[in-house]
């Protein structure tokens, strides 16, 4: 029979254990015992999951307690220098303070693992990094399974994927360099593993599905020719998108066998067949890792016959990639419609529909004639159901035209007239949105979520926490202020929640970094907004103040990239969908009055396909759609975009040509090397360079963010430049919030002033 794995289950729990395991420990209220003692008793609970639902072998090392990057660099030895750690007798707080920073040190780089919502710690190499060994977590979790029974696989992150996401500081310094060194270091685990009883050892190398650059396709080809054929065998798994273009190299490697995503990439399966010798494993990966809706077990099967019939026991079935992406069980969900829910596979679902495809594949499928006929009910209502298609929908989507994605008039044009209306200083401040989050607003939610507040008690306590909010923002002096978004669980489950196409969960949390979780909404049909979302929230908080209120809504891609999409439309229509409703508030904030709009796309860089060949078109749909749901206003009314979390260089002229009048991204943790690259491009249009990062209770001194913004008014005239945060401060309290929002105002102002002294001489005379 062909086995199943998974690469990886949620380590959050289904009623996020880990996460208030690690918050109380983080307080002070819990100790470190009673935070191990969770994580060995979810451990437990997963592996259990993993026997119970028939899997072959249980997956060790998917667990972390903040990262697997972190551990992956606490396990290799090869921890940044600057913290003077050792990591042979690394503490779990002192890797929390790797993680979060400490009064000494900022916290490691956090940056998106592929394209997903996952963010992870970034390993910091320089000529000094040794990988000389260091915590010996994983074999203790090997331990631990295996005193619990189990056939186990551990899991590694591998040296090409690790090194490829890793960062130096130091000028010209060659990552590669560092190859050898850490092949040493993993070779030394794979032999620890094999005494600890592992036969397997999956190896993710994820990065082998970019466009590796040659250098490190031949690092790869090393690396493995290295470590494979030890006493431990090898899975190499990649995911995420195609990798055939390895296939030949890999094939002359004593490499036991490789995972593949047969649910991204589907077309790679003949490649890997063909090139693999016959006593290779092929993992399949072809229950969807990332996405949550029930497999075509019928299709599924069919794909996978020639393949078991040309394999036989080496072939091997899984999930498409770690189940980390998508939320734990479908058991605790009592509220979801239940036709709806009937759609749905979480990771538990997962478990036993790859372990059903696998008895389909060796007794054939009668022996799964109950799974089939429940798959094949799935695929029929969910083609036919009158919840997918909405008429309305279909009718407006008809309806788009070239005219839809093009303001009135051109930048220079509306620029003007926005001055002229809003009369703002020289560098206007603002910020991103969001203010703390405090735990009073989420048990006000709470309570309210529990009917043990009502509905006119709940929109009080909000109000208050707005005029709160408003009148902070006031005596601080900002110029464009924000309601603060007090309402709002998430910026995207709340658009969710008022949209009709979409459905959401109690608890489908997935973890995003850390403790950190978000529960993306699920879309199931054809989107469309019934009524004003944002409007009565942005009037009440615009009628607080005179200055200008921005209405702060969340972007097409973003809404489609944070939520669970539909996989029966092309991605692109879903996002024009989600385009049309955000066009229609955009619409109604004008009408009330409302004369900056804020459009955030912080998932817009996350959204580009991992593979440039298909940038393009993504390019061209995602940037169209922002233009459809931003353009519908007058010259006068400004639009504002922002961007967080990514990489943006690359991708700059399509930021440009998504024709926000202002951009505010986040620049202060690279000091402003982002903006560089807005410079050279000539970015046409106003931009906000972050000032200050928000990831860090630290408050910036005045003094420092006016630095920065000297080098960015080199960089942009200043008569085009905004000063923001890098993003919302909802993570944040509200004491370090006014501290540093004092100093930004305080920067801001200090510039003005010498501006309008010495003019921009007095810029180059720093
Ligand atoms: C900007 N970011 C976002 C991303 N993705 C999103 N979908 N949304 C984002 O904002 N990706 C990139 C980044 C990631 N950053 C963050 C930052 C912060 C969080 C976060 O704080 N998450 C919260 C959960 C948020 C939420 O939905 N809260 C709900 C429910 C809260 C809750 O559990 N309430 C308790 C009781 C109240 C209490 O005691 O706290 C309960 O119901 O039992 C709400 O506020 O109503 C988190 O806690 O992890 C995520 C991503
Ligand atoms: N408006 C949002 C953007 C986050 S990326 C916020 O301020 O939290
Ligand atoms: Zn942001």
């Amino acid at each position: 029979m062909a086995q199943t794995h998974i690469l990886g289950f949620p380590r959050i729990g289904a009623q996020r254990e880990l996460k208030f395991a690690l918050e109380a420990f983080w307080r002070g209220e819990a100790g470190p015992t009673q935070l191990t003692e969770v994580g060995a008793r979810l451990r437990e609970r997963h592996w259990a999951r993993q026997r119970e639902a028939g899997l072959d072998r249980v997956t060790v090392g998917d667990f972390a307690y903040y990262d697997q990057m972190l551990n992956t660099a606490a396990l290799l030895g090869a921890l940044p220098s600057r913290f003077g750690f050792d990591a042979k007798t690394l503490t779990l707080p002192q890797s929390f303070e790797l993680a979060r920073g400490n009064a000494a040190q900022p916290a490691m780089e956090m940056t998106k693992w592929f394209d997903t919502n996952y963010h992870f710690l970034v390993p910091e190499l320089s000529a000094q990094t040794r990988f000389d060994g260091g915590v010996d977590w994983l074999f203790d979790e090997v331990t631990q399974a295996r005193q619990l029974g189990h056939r186990i696989k551990p899991v590694l992150i591998g040296p090409i994927t690790f090194l490829y996401l890793a960062k130096s500081h130091a000028a010209d310094f060659e990552r590669l360099s560092l190859l050898d060194a850490a092949l040493d270091a993993y070779r030394r685990i794979l032999a620890r593993l094999a005494e600890h009883g592992a036969d397997w050892v999956q190896v993710d190398e994820p990065a082998l599905c970019l466009d590796l650059p040659a250098a490190w396709r031949a690092a790869a080809e090393h690396a493995y020719a290295t470590l494979g054929g030890q006493n431990v065998r090898l899975l190499l798994a990649t995911y995420f998108e195609r990798a055939d273009e390895h296939a030949a190299w890999l094939a002359k490697l004593p490499v036991a066998g490789v995972h593949v995503d047969l649910v991204r990439a589907p077309q790679q399966l003949a490649a890997w067949l063909d090139a693999l010798p016959a006593d290779r494993v092929l993992s399949a990966g072809i229950v969807d890792g990332r996405n949550i809706w029930r497999t075509d077990l019928r299709r599924a099967l069919d794909t996978l016959a020639p393949v078991a019939a040309q394999l036989g026991e080496r072939l091997w079935v899984a999930p498409s990639c770690s189940l980390l992406h998508v939320p734990v069980s479908l058991e605790a969900e009592r509220r979801l419609d239940p036709q709806i829910k009937a759609w749905l596979a979480f990771a538990v679902e997962k478990l036993d529909e790859t372990v059903a495809l696998a008895r389909g594949l060796s007794a054939g499928p009668a022996a799964i004639a109950d799974a089939l006929t429940a798959s094949d009910t799935v695929q029929r209502t969910r083609r036919s159901s009158e919840r997918v298609v909405n008429p309305l929908v279909q009718h407006r989507l008809a309806e788009v035209d070239a005219d839809m994605a093009q303001r009135a008039s051109p930048f220079a044009q509306r620029i003007a007239a926005q001055r002229a209306a809003l009369d703002l200083p020289l560098l206007p401040t603002t910020t991103i949105g969001s203010f703390p989050q405090t735990p009073a607003i989420r048990q006000t939610r709470a309570a309210y979520r529990r009917g043990e507040l009502d509905a006119l008690g709940y929109l009080e306590s909000i109000r208050a926490e707005i005029a709160h909010a408003v009148r902070r923002q006031e005596a601080l002096g900002l110029d464009v202020l924000v309601h603060g978004e007090a309402e709002r669980n998430d910026m995207v489950e709340y658009f969710g929640e008022q949209l009709w196409g979409y459905a959401f969960t109690e608890n489908g949390w997935v973890q995003s970094y850390g403790s950190r979780c978000v529960k993306p909404p699920i879309i199931y049909g054809d989107v469309y907004r019934p009524e004003a979302m944002t409007v009565a929230t942005t009037c009440y908080a615009q009628a607080l103040t005179d200055r200008p209120m921005k209405g702060m809504l969340t972007g097409p891609v973003t809404m489609l990239q944070w939520s669970f999409v539909r996989d029966d439309q092309p991605r692109a229509t879903t996002a024009l969908q989600l385009a049309l409703a955000i066009r229609d508030e955009v619409s109604d904030l004008e009408r009330a009055g409302i004369r900056v709009i804020q459009i955030d796309e912080p998932a817009f860089r996350e959204g580009l396909p991992l593979r440039r060949a298909d940038w393009e078109t993504y390019l061209e749909w995602a940037v169209r759609t922002f233009r459809i749901a931003s353009t519908s206003v007058r010259d006068e009314t400004q639009i504002h975009t922002h961007m967080c979390y990514s990489e943006f260089n690359d991708i700059l002229p399509a930021i440009a040509a998504m024709d926000a009048d202002v951009i505010t991204i986040e620049t202060s943790r690279s000091a402003m090397e982002l903006l560089d690259g807005f410079g050279a491009f000539d970015y046409p249009n106003e931009i906000g360079p972050g000032v200050y990062d928000i990831h860090s209770p630290r408050v910036p001194a005045a003094d420092a963010m006016r630095q920065l913004l000297d080098r960015a008014c080199t960089v942009i005239p200043p008569e085009r430049l905004w000063v923001n945060p890098d993003c919302g401060l909802k993570t944040r309290g509200w004491p370090e919030t006014e501290a540093a929002l004092a100093n930004m105002v305080a920067a801001a102002r200090a510039l003005r002033e010498r501006l309008a002294r010495e003019g921009t001489a007095a810029l180059t005379s720093r």
